[in-house]
């Protein structure tokens, strides 16, 4: 291994009680809010096919204009009780919010910034009541920030000059008094989501990174931080220059999914998903494919099976209403968890060999293992394939017991009658493991 003073400080998973928290809610809700939701994708007739939020990159919409919509940015039908209480419906257990995109405009009052909400029609902190209507509705609340700041005077992506690097060291002065600023106003926030962190000036101030992270755990401790805060003194993003996972899970899962176990390497991790093809902030027009709720939660259910984390966004318009797609899809997602939830929270990685109906998630310490089911076979039969020194007590589906039928070593068929549904089937394993413990109920059965 090469010598490091600013690469990963731990090896393996963090074990408090703050990280265990973040590993049992399992699935969130991230929210992209910001001036970007006034254009949501368009300017003059004309329709921008980037993200929404980050239209102030697009020649046709010039700079000088982006940066006065904070005028017009008066959100009067935002009501943080309404946001929450429909969070809480979909049964999100966290919440990340932007507190300040790559734009720099804050919606919250920071006397380190005039790119404000202050400086707004609206006025008023945004942040505050959000994070007390969240909290109150049981929901933890995270703040996203990004170190990119466009409208920061002294932010470069690059340092050219000895003039660069003065500016620079004066922009990490403001990026450490905001976040310090954040912490303070907001005390109950579980953690940060940086982001913007890939320009050549941020990654290769390793040792800032680093002392950016300690300093902020020292002030807030137990905060929760992913990946993407940290450089080492190499320029290494993310896993350091020894393939150590900086930061507290990895957090490089944007728009994307592992594909089985070995691809997480034993690492807390979480991904984070749009609805649209890539559009985080309000964009009037969703083109392309819109996912659907059973397809938002196969992705939620397989991120759990791998022993990750799963957040969906929504774009809030500039009004503070969410469009009704985003809505409908809220409470379709709520009324599957609602009865399925248990499989959700607290889930982790099942150690079941993967078949195609579906995904197995292990109820975290437990010997109950539940088999989420997206395909069901022609044949209505579900194989599973028990592991080694691992029985199987009991199938139950909600109220209803099942008898599987033995067709192997340990090895069953689940035979689903009435063999449709429109929304995932969850079966319960109740298990034993173990070499000395007694069998299963259904191989004495042989
Ligand atoms: C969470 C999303 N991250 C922002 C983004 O710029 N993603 C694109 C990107 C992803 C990975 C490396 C560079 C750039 C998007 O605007 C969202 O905020």
């Amino acid at each position: 291994t090469i010598a490091l003073q600013h690469g990963a400080h731990r090896i393996g998973v963090r074990t408090d009680a703050d990280m265990a928290r973040w590993r049992s809610l399992r699935f969130g809700q991230f929210i992209h809010w910001g001036v970007y939701a006034i254009p949501g994708g368009e300017w003059k007739g004309k329709t921008y096919n980037g993200a929404a939020e980050w239209i102030r990159s697009w020649k046709e919409l010039p700079h000088e204009e982006y940066d006065n919509l904070y005028r017009q940015f008066n959100p009067v039908n935002f009501d943080a009780q309404q946001w929450a209480s429909q969070a809480k419906e979909m049964g999100a257990k966290y919440m990340i919010i932007t507190t300040k995109h790559h734009d720099g405009f804050c919606l919250w009052p920071s006397k380190y910034s005039k790119y404000t909400i202050a400086a707004s029609p609206y006025k008023k902190d945004l942040l505050g009541p959000m994070v007390a209507a969240y909290n109150k509705a049981g929901i933890d609340v995270y703040l996203y920030f990004s170190i990119i700041d466009w409208s920061h005077p002294d932010y470069r992506a690059s340092l050219k000059t000895a003039a660069d690097s003065a500016a620079n060291k004066r922009f990490q002065v403001f990026v450490k008094n905001q976040l310090a600023e954040l912490l303070q106003r907001y005390p109950t926030v579980k953690g940060f989501w940086f982001d913007g962190t890939w320009d050549d000036s941020w990654k290769r101030d390793g040792a800032f990174t680093d002392e950016l992270e300690q300093y902020l755990q020292s002030i807030h401790p137990g905060l929760v931080m992913g990946s993407r805060l940290r450089a080492d003194e190499k320029g290494a993003r993310h896993f350091d220059s020894n393939g150590r996972l900086m930061g507290d899970y990895e957090q490089g899962w944007e728009r994307k999914l592992p594909e089985k176990i070995e691809d997480v390497h034993g690492n807390d991790w979480e991904a984070v998903m749009t609805v649209p093809e890539n559009q985080w902030g309000y964009n009037a027009q969703w083109a392309g494919h819109i996912k659907t709720a059973n397809e938002l939660l196969e992705m939620l259910v397989k991120s759990v099976s791998l022993n990750g984390n799963f957040v969906l966004n929504f774009g809030p318009k500039a009004d503070g209403t969410f469009r009704t797609e985003e809505q409908q899809l809220m409470t379709q997602i709520g009324q599957w968890m609602k009865i399925n939830g248990e499989a959700v929270y607290n889930g982790t990685y099942a150690g079941f060999e993967k078949q195609d109906w579906g995904y197995y998630i292990r109820k975290a310490g437990t010997d109950s293992v539940y088999m989420v089911v997206f395909n069901i076979p022609v044949s209505g039969s579900l194989r599973v394939k028990m592991p080694a020194h691992t029985s199987l007590v009991s199938v139950s589906l909600q109220q209803q017991t099942l008898t599987p039928e033995l067709i192997g070593r340990n090895e069953y068929f689940i035979h689903l009658s009435g063999k449709q549904s429109d929304t995932p089937v969850v079966i319960l394993l109740k298990t034993t493991s173990g070499e000395n413990k007694e069998k299963g109920n259904f191989e004495k059965a042989k």
